[in-house]
């Protein structure tokens, strides 16, 4: 079974230029990949796609087992809840704590009870925010409100992890430090894919990497080659 499957799928905003063409590739439930191209290339777009706040412009995409193209929008909202995701421009309730901000998808799954605010308050620790999980995010800096970002798309365990640059506004340590806790959540189940232009950064890693340039998208590299390409 594929978590994700992309069939010949082409993308383009309106009657703009193509971002995507006949793209193929099936992400199996437990894998790790990183999304790498240039600026431009395509990295958000198909993060988006992925997380339905797009649809194709050709082709097919299966999430879940499911034809997207099939999805009604409270089917898609319904499976938006199993995604975590990091935006690039983070996204965060401006009105709502760190901690708060955190916790948002545990209360939208009905959890809500002491140990949970402990729970969210070690993760915020451990990606370095322990003096800061009452801050609004308009208090923190670039880097830090990333890193509540980061803790509210994995506090949930979802089954599938889209980040969009996750470690783009930090330093190398904390990078790695970010990375290492992506793959504790893969170890523990979750389907990660994380979209990065920091080559670095991934060479440091086993995992495989979907390549995005222009109409030569092709999947690569990685010990542990999970994906199909279909090109
Ligand atoms: N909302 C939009 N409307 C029209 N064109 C867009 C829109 N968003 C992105 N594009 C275009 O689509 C192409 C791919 O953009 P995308 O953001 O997916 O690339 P990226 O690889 O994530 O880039 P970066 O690393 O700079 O974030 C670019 O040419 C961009 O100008």
């Amino acid at each position: 079974m594929s978590l994700v499957r992309f069939e010949n799928v082409t993308f383009r905003y309106d009657a703009g230029p193509y971002v995507l063409r006949d793209l193929s590739f099936h992400l199996r439930p437990g894998s790790f990949h990183f999304v790498l191209g240039a600026s431009g290339a395509g990295k958000s777009s198909l993060l988006q796609l992925m997380y339905l706040w797009q649809r194709p412009s050709g082709g097919a995409i299966s999430l879940f087992g499911r034809d997207v193209g099939e999805l009604s929008r409270q089917d898609k909202a319904v499976m938006r809840r199993r995604i975590g995701v990091v935006f690039q421009d983070f996204r965060l309730l401006d009105h709502l704590s760190a901690l708060e901000n955190v916790a948002l998808p545990l209360r939208v799954a009905g959890r809500r009870n002491s140990s949970l605010d402990e729970h969210v308050v070690e993760l915020l620790s451990w990606v370095g925010l322990g003096d800061h999980i009452h801050a609004l995010p308009p208090t923190l800096s670039g880097g830090q409100q990333q890193r509540v970002a980061i803790a509210r798309a994995v506090i949930a365990r979802p089954s599938l992890l889209l980040a969009d640059e996750p470690t783009g506004n930090v330093d190398d340590r904390l990078a790695l430090r970010l990375l290492y806790l992506f793959e504790e959540l893969n170890k523990m189940g979750t389907t990660v894919v994380i979209a990065t232009h920091n080559e670095q950064l991934v060479e440091r890693f086993p995992h495989p990497v979907i390549r995005l340039a222009g109409s030569d998208n092709m999947i690569s590299g990685g010990t542990r080659r999970t994906a199909g390409a279909g090109r």
